[in-house]
């Protein structure tokens, strides 16, 4: 394995597609490979879960990794769903988190991508955190990935499901996180 090429831990198709598609374009593209291992999510914020996450994925495949977690925050409910917005969208899909926000004045919302960098079994990841504001409205858009049909980024008048995915890529909350992350991958190759 050439020692470009980053191990992804995941389980989710969507993520990976949207993270190989974000670091393949530019001057200098990293290549993922991904493995899918199953890897316990803690309860607490999104960055203890985040780093707990990736510590365990590098014990799991014993060398170095990254790993992704997204949080959907609803700016009415101080934070919530955050790092359990997949429970949410199992048990109540988007029709549920839109009641969620019924009698409330705002619909606000930030969608957070926390990518994790572990250099190894026993070291400490690095988080890379990337915010993209919006709002939560009723369905509109293919429902290919996630909660993308009821998140409206500021400004766009689009939901995610509804923008080309080369739309999504310049702006989400994954490629904000994702440009941190090439930063600092960059540094490290260079030392
Ligand atoms: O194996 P991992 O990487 O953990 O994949 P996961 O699907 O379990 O992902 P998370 O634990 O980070 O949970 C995030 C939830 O938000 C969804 N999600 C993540 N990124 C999204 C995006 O860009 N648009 C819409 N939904 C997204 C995803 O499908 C999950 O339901
Ligand atoms: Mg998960």
């Amino acid at each position: 394995m050439p020692s470009k090429t980053l191990v992804f831990v995941t389980g989710n198709a969507n993520k990976l597609r949207e993270v190989k598609a974000i670091l393949s374009d530019g001057p200098a593209p990293i290549e993922i490979e991904s493995q899918s291992v199953d890897v316990p999510e803690i309860q607490g914020t999104t960055q203890e879960v985040a780093i707990a996450k990736c510590r365990a994925a590098a014990e799991q495949i014993g060398g170095p990794c990254i790993t992704e977690d997204t949080a959907l925050c609803f700016d009415a409910l101080n934070g919530l769903p955050g790092p359990y917005v997949k429970q949410f969208m199992q048990e109540i899909g988007h029709a549920g988190l839109n009641a969620m926000l019924v009698g409330f004045p705002t619909k606000a919302a930030q969608a957070v991508c926390t990518f994790a960098y572990s250099a190894g079994p026993g070291t400490e990841p690095i988080l890379f955190e990337g915010r993209t504001e919006g709002t939560i409205v009723p369905p509109r858009g293919p429902n290919t990935f996630g909660w993308d049909p009821v998140f409206e980024p500021l400004d766009t008048g689009l939901t995610y499901a509804e923008m080309p995915d080369d739309q999504k890529n310049k702006l989400s909350h994954r490629y904000k996180a994702l440009e941190k992350l090439r930063a600092f991958l960059q540094e490290q190759a260079k030392s």
